[in-house]
């Protein structure tokens, strides 16, 4: 069935919610959430390339039922379409990642918590009614702290908690060079702290940001030494790590920010159970092409073994269609969720994912797609003086 459009009084692009959740945010949380690394070169690469890639649609190919589902673990997912991790969430409101995970479960998808979530994960599960168990338990994703006895605890607290997969991040080891940050660094409020912590009172955001955006080398080895356990763990190796995270857990494991195939490779290599292809919405390493771009060596290395999960620069239900052509299973949204959030709370959030169903929808039919898995690789390329084709974007 097509979706339903929205009445005439609603924003219909999630361009138009941002403009409208950027009259409802203070300046810092605007800035934090907007921010790139660097000259923002990959930031603005990330949602530039949709405009670059081309639809190839296919006509008389029975579009009458169009069917947008997908399935990762198992699981059933309504659209392709879920919400990153990201940090923070109360800056834009009380509601927070409450209102972002009761919005995901409305729409029949999912939500990756973050560490550094200003909710509880307890409470965030809390707050979400009974499911059906075809559809999936929210995911939690890490950062690996220099404390394994810290980390440890708070996975076990998420698995206790029924999270259904840990999605480690790795390109994080230091905080990517965002130049306003480090000008004017981000303070949480008073009221807002990282709830999931695994021993609160050591807390430690505002410290451990002060160590990344440290001025001075002497200022970064004094926080260093006073809460240097709470810091992400540079010394962490393919081989050990995801053993280590396996021997802790029965979670899926996922690793996040998987730019090449060589650590698609490695990745599958150390057993984990699926891959999230990003570059962090930009924030990290500046420089690194989009993760569009990377899309098709990562999945061709891939064929199909493990999910390939993708995010970046998704504002479009055509972005969305594009990510899947090129070999995604499933697309998540940082930014855009976060403008949704900042519009209307969970009603917000539900509005952007419901914008992105309704033109992923329409793309389908147009393309000639009837369900996901008729998205293929020819449906999509860049017009090239000798053809169209994606290998080179
Ligand atoms: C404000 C903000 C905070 C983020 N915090 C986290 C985080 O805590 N952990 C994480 O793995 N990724 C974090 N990310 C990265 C997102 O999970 C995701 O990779 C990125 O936002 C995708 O790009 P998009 O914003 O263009 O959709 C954050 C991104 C933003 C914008
Ligand atoms: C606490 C930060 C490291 C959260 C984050 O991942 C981000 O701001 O991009």
């Amino acid at each position: 069935m097509a979706p339903k459009d929205e009445t005439p009084s609603d924003p219909i692009t999630v361009a138009e919610v941002k403009e409208i959740a950027k009259t409802k945010l203070n300046q810092p949380t605007w800035d934090y959430y907007t921010t790139g690394a660097d000259e923002n070169r990959t930031l603005d690469r990330n949602s530039k390339i949709y405009k670059k890639l081309l639809l190839r649609p296919r006509a008389l190919r029975n579009v009458a039922d169009v069917d947008t589902s997908a399935y990762i673990f198992g699981k059933r997912y309504e659209i392709p379409i879920a919400i990153a991790p990201s940090a923070y969430q109360k800056l834009v409101g009380p509601g927070g990642e409450i209102d972002m995970t009761r919005a995901s479960y409305t729409l029949g998808t999912n939500f990756t918590l973050s560490s550094n979530a200003t909710t509880s994960l307890e409470d965030v599960m809390a707050a979400l009614p009974p499911r059906d168990a075809k559809y999936p338990a929210p995911w939690f994703q890490l950062y690996f702290l220099r404390s394994r006895e810290q980390t440890k605890a708070v996975i076990k607290r998420a698995e206790e908690a029924g999270y259904e997969a840990l999605v480690l991040t790795v390109d994080t080891a230091v905080l990517g060079n965002r130049l306003g940050e480090r000008k004017k660094p981000l303070v949480l409020p008073p009221g807002l702290s990282t709830a999931n912590r695994a021993s609160r009172q050591a807390g430690g955001v505002s410290k451990g940001r002060l160590l990344l955006n440290a001025k001075t080398a002497a200022e970064a080895k004094k926080v260093d030494q006073e809460n240097g356990d709470f810091l992400v763990d540079r010394s962490l190796e393919w081989g050990e790590v995801i053993p280590w995270l396996r021997m802790q857990t029965s979670m899926k494991i996922l690793v996040k920010g998987i730019m090449t195939a060589e650590d698609a490779l490695e990745a599958m290599v150390a057993g984990v159970d699926g891959i999230v292809v990003s570059n962090h919405g930009g924030r990290q390493l500046d420089g690194v092409p989009s993760t569009l771009e990377m899309l098709p060596e990562i999945a061709d290395v891939v064929k199909g073994r493990i999910p390939v999960v993708f995010d970046g620069g998704i504002s479009t239900g055509s972005d969305v269609f594009k990510a899947l052509a090129l070999g995604a299973d499933l697309c998540l949204i940082g930014r855009s969720a976060l403008w949704g959030l900042a519009y209307d709370g969970q009603k917000g959030v539900e509005a952007v994912l419901h914008i992105l169903e309704r033109e992923l929808w329409r793309t389908m039919v147009l393309s000639g797609a009837s369900s996901i898995s008729k998205i293929s690789r020819s449906m999509v390329g860049i017009a090239k003086r000798d053809g169209f084709g994606v290998s080179k974007l």
